[in-house]
């Protein structure tokens, strides 16, 4: 049963009626003015319930991330969502919506600035795919043809041919196509932000992971600030920036990106949310962005073999260096072999490094590109090809390693561990 407050019957329908403002506009605030989610001491106590739902939950969504909340079936997390795009109002504490505070706004208004996505999708099922997807922008008053050039536009986005689903009725679909319908009419108006509430949860496991990846690509193109519902700890730890593992009331028992949390779970909680097997999920999940990357001596190519082989030779930790070009963006590798008898410029000395993996990849990945190349190292690049760092086995081992390390030391300690979960 939902709260009778609710000012929309449908919720991922239409945006409700207008209400008045009640609060004059917020001062920006710097986390959440680019269309980032700030929640602040937000309570909400449904009538007659003697525990409240939402129970002062603070919490901060990047602009541009996904946030997973994850958390048992009554947690609160559905409660939480609801609050931040005012299907129902707080009983207590501030939302901040890209720099304003979602009490001064126009729901109505709110609403076209988040997405909204559920379970089953919530298409109306009298109302063609095309008809579903361009709500949004018919109340916004958009021309019919603006209409269907970005219903168009966005059935493609999520992999539906236009031509052969536009007119289909929703039964007409299976589960993950409705589910992408979904996701498309979400954004419509191209919001900064989408709420996503449990959108695979009822799909079967090879549909919910194709959805999954099909999300991760959508979200390196559009960079939308996303809160993400579920409680399935492989789908929070695949999709999340960041994860909220929630108790009870909405608490958050432990907030850190997905290698964060594997490899220091804050509590007994946590831990047994996580299920154990975390050295395989940190293996799968954890990206290579967030391990400590090897970090090697560094060259051009138009710098002089004295002065590699002295920086190399400087370097406690091995006998080798990679050379960058003037983007800073890997060449070769270079060891001090390859420089005996050089002077001058090293120029091209050394051996063309593996094609350098992306720090999105997992460590699992990682490890895959390591086995498949001749080598022992492997370059990772961040935005436009520049080097990061270097990852070899030893990295992906130390980073299993020190996890096994604090959970045992953790369990030694409980002091240490009530620490953690900050009780
Ligand atoms: N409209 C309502 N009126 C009264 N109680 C409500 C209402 N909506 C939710 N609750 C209660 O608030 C608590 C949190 O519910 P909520 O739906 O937010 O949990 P959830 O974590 O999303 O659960 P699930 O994973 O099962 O969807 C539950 O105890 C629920 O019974």
């Amino acid at each position: 049963m939902r709260d009778t407050s609710d000012n929309t019957a449908d919720p991922s329908g239409p945006p409700g009626p207008a209400e008045p403002a009640t609060e004059p506009a917020a001062e920006p605030v710097s986390e959440s003015a680019n269309g980032g989610i700030q929640l602040i001491n937000v309570t909400k106590r449904f009538p007659g319930q003697e525990t409240p739902a939402v129970d002062d939950i603070t919490l901060t969504v990047p602009a541009g991330e996904i946030v997973v909340l994850l958390g048992p079936s009554g947690s609160g997390k559905t409660t939480t969502m609801r609050l931040i795009n005012r299907l129902i109002e707080p009983t207590s504490g501030k939302i901040i919506v890209a720099g304003k505070d979602a009490m001064s706004l126009d729901p109505t208004e709110l609403r076209r600035q988040i997405g909204y996505v559920i379970q089953n999708a919530g298409l109306f099922p009298h109302m063609t795919v095309g008809t579903n997807v361009g709500l949004v922008p018919q109340m916004l008053g958009w021309d019919k043809q603006k209409i269907a050039d970005r219903v168009d536009e966005l059935l493609r986005l999520v992999a539906l041919d236009p031509a052969v689903y536009r007119d289909r009725y929703p039964r007409e679909l299976s589960g993950g196509q409705q589910q992408r319908v979904g996701v498309a009419r979400a954004l419509a108006a191209d919001p900064p932000a989408m709420l996503m509430d449990e959108p695979f949860g009822a799909l079967d496991p090879i549909t919910r992971e194709r959805l999954q990846d099909e999300l991760l690509q959508l979200q390196e193109e559009l960079g939308k600030t996303i809160v993400f519902v579920t409680h399935d700890v492989d789908e929070a730890l695949k999709l999340g920036d960041r994860i909220a593992i929630l108790r009870e009331g909405s608490q958050i028992a432990q907030y850190g990106t997905p290698q964060e949390i594997l490899l220091n779970p804050a509590g007994e909680y946590v831990e047994q949310f996580l299920g154990g097997g975390q050295a395989m999920k940190l293996l799968k999940f954890g990206r290579v962005a967030d391990v400590p990357l090897y970090q090697v001596p560094e060259a051009t190519p138009d710098e002089d073999a004295d002065t590699v082989r002295a920086r190399i030779g400087a370097w406690e930790d091995g006998d080798f260096g990679i050379v960058l070009d003037e983007r800073h963006r890997p060449l070769r590798w270079i060891t001090q072999e390859d420089l005996e008898g050089a002077s001058g410029p090293i120029g091209d000395r050394g051996e063309a490094t593996a094609a350098p993996i992306r720090g999105r990849l997992t460590l699992q990945q990682a490890l895959e590109a390591l086995i498949q190349i001749e080598q022992d190292w492997v370059p990772v690049v961040g935005a436009r090809g520049v080097y990061r760092g270097t990852v070899t086995l030893g990295t992906l081992q130390n980073a299993i390693k020190e996890m096994k390390e604090r959970t045992r030391t953790r369990r030694k300690d409980p002091r240490q561990e009530q620490e953690a979960a900050g009780t």
